[in-house]
């Protein structure tokens, strides 16, 4: 079709992205073009955009996009979907490959031949205030008091590249984290905004959790926010070190070893291609 950009849309858990090859397309990102391309209604529908192979410090890399065109360093389901690309469009041939990202260098394992399968090292968290970020003085941010909507929750804050905020509930329902989200996401306390899960501990192998993702908002999934629930739980001494996170678009597979680097287990569906109108890009 004329004037028109291929783009390949997957998911992750339900977590979905548009991937933009950055090799047959030589056009700009704008993070407007790129919010109205991810509307459900404008637009082709997603929850972000994944454009790559760039080169970032020199290696293979990968950007990241919010669905309303902001940028974030890294997205567990995103580096999923990634990798499949990639291998599904020979850009890599062995099981285990880097992509590198803004948040660092990501090591990824394709764990089965139809490559929808992955094990990703999302390296270990950090739950001081000055790398998350949250403001006040310099301190682990654990089972901390903060007000949103005038009510106080405990909340456990941590960084896994990208900032998270985890609130601890006897119960999760989308509702509740659409409620919160907005404003925790664009709370005061978060200079650079927030990724907020709801948890709810099942038992010391399993979690529930529902997703506000900055950026994006409502989503079913995160692997990111599937990471940030388990370790902020692991640290609480709540769990044993395989943790099943359980969301609307289904459980991710969390594994967390003796030095605390966290591993995730994701799968990644292909859905279509798509020939997308060259006015969302120009
Ligand atoms: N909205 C997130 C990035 C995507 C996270 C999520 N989709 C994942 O799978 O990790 C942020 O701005 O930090």
């Amino acid at each position: 079709m004329r004037d028109s950009i291929i783009m390949t849309k997957y998911q992750g858990f339900g977590n979905d992205y548009l991937v933009l090859d950055a090799n047959k397309n030589q056009l700009q990102l704008q993070g407007k073009k790129i919010a109205l391309l991810c509307q459900r209604g404008f637009g082709l529908g997603a929850d972000g955009v994944l454009y790559g192979p760039v080169e970032i410090n020199g290696k293979m890399g990968m950007r990241i996009f919010n669905s309303d065109g902001s940028e974030a360093a890294i997205s567990g389901n995103g580096v999923c979907i990634f990798a499949k690309y990639l291998m599904d469009n020979e850009y890599v041939k062995e099981k285990k490959f880097a992509i590198e990202t803004l948040s660092g260098t990501i090591e990824v394992e394709c764990l089965n031949a139809r490559a929808t399968e992955f094990r990703v090292n999302m390296g270990k968290a950090s739950f001081l205030s000055k790398e998350i970020p949250v403001t006040g003085e310099i301190r682990e941010v654990i089972d901390e008091p903060f007000t949103f909507k005038g009510k106080e929750y405990k909340a456990t804050c941590l960084t896994v590249g990208n900032p998270h905020c985890i609130l601890f509930m006897d119960q999760v329902t989308p509702e509740k984290v659409k409620e919160l989200g907005p404003y925790v996401e664009n709370a005061e306390e978060f200079p650079e905004k927030v990724n907020l899960q709801i948890c709810r501990q099942i038992d010391k192998g399993n979690l529930d959790i529902e997703i506000w993702e900055r950026g994006s908002g409502y989503t079913k999934a995160s692997g990111t926010g599937s990471c940030a629930a388990a370790i902020a739980a692991y640290k609480k001494g709540l769990m044993e070190n395989r943790i099943n996170v359980n969301q609307p678009g289904g459980m991710i597979q969390i594994d967390i070893k003796d030095d605390g680097t966290i591993f995730m287990t994701g799968t990644v569906g292909y859905i279509a291609d798509v020939s997308v109108a060259e006015s969302f890009f120009s």
